[in-house]
């Protein structure tokens, strides 16, 4: 391959800039070619309205895609949790790199943590599915608290505790470890309270479909454990029929080792190779109702059966009800 200069594609958020920082670095180790930054503004950069008016997936990926399409940057990096599900025939994903933590975690004033928050305690979420969750958890814990719609990037979303406007503000562990400020963290939320958003920690490098040697190249930065995951859980959104600010959350992880095997011990070795687990839950945003199911299985070593094995749990949710529970809206 060639010794040209390869341009990344990315937004100017901090969070963006920092993610595509960090794959550019590894771009240029496996390629050996230098990669520059080409900054690009999205819509969902200027919007001033909540992401659940605006409507849609995708808000943030439709203008570094059509740099892409327009051959004005070679590759661009997405929050995987922000990309659509369905990949557009000119656009390859090349690779889903390692994922990190896919939890959610709260920010507090005092270093609270969730169960401590005083009754009538406010927390910010701009998310029909961490409110969903958040209340179905205070329901069952005898927890009093708010949760308030509220937007921007992470620095203004962290910024409406530190000036009291509000309690807390849930964000996602990725994001502020990316941005070097994971630090703040007052509560790492267990994703059996709150389950991620599907892909939520994982990034996505995409780039032209017919660009082969790219895609071969960038490809050396997969993690098949993880695209295989985040294919799973994607799957399952689109079953349900569900966009990016549906009240949908969906892990799939290493499952739990069965209570007689332990590390060391071969035949759980062999259960951490190959047995993944998949969850998946739905909920109206004020808590009442929840549908949560999950299902393990051995790993997807394809991506039709990673596919399959979302659909296949999505169709359980969906004979339980899951489908009336999405099109709610908590105001
Ligand atoms: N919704 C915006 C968004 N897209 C990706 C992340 C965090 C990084 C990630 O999940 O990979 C965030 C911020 C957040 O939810 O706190």
């Amino acid at each position: 391959m060639s010794d040209e200069t390869l341009r990344l594609g990315t937004r100017r958020s901090k969070l963006a800039m920092a993610q595509s920082g960090l794959v550019a670095d590894a771009v240029s180790q496996v390629t050996g070619r230098p990669v520059e930054l080409v900054e690009i503004t999205t819509y969902g950069d200027v919007s001033r309205e909540h992401l659940a008016q605006i409507g849609g997936t995708g808000v943030f990926v439709t203008a570094l895609r059509d740099a892409l399409l327009r051959g004005e940057v070679d590759f661009a990096v997405h929050s995987l949790k922000d990309l659509p599900t369905t990949q557009p025939a000119e656009l390859a994903l090349a690779a889903v790199p390692e994922r990190e933590d896919p939890r959610d975690v709260i920010v507090a004033r005092d270093a609270l943590k969730l169960t401590d928050l005083p009754r009538g305690a406010r927390i910010g979420t701009g998310s029909p599915r961490r409110m969903a969750q958040l209340n179905a958890y205070a329901r069952s814990h005898g927890l009093d608290i708010e949760t308030v719609p509220i937007r921007g990037n992470v620095d203004t979303r962290i910024g409406y505790v530190r000036d009291g406007e509000l309690d807390a503000v849930v964000l996602a562990a990725a994001g502020l470890h990316r941005i070097g400020r994971i630090d703040d963290v007052t509560d790492f939320l267990s994703v059996d309270t709150v389950l991620p958003a599907p892909g939520q920690g994982a990034l996505a490098i995409e780039c032209a479909a017919d660009n082969a040697d790219l895609i071969a190249a960038l490809g050396e930065l997969d993690d098949p454990f993880t695209r295989a995951a985040v294919t799973a859980e994607r799957s399952l959104l689109a079953a349900l029929e569900a966009g990016c600010s549906a009240p949908v959350g969906a892990l799939a992880d290493l499952p739990p080792l069965s209570a007689p095997l332990e590390r060391g011990d071969p035949q759980a070795d062999r259960q951490i190779v190959k047995e993944m687990r998949l969850r998946g839950v739905v909920g109206t945003t004020d808590g009442t109702r929840m549908v949560q199911l999950s299902t393990t299985g051995p790993v997807p070593e394809t991506h039709d059966r990673a596919m399959a094995l979302g659909r296949e749990l999505a169709a359980e949710m969906l004979a339980q009800g899951a489908a009336g529970l999405m099109g709610e809206r908590a105001h």
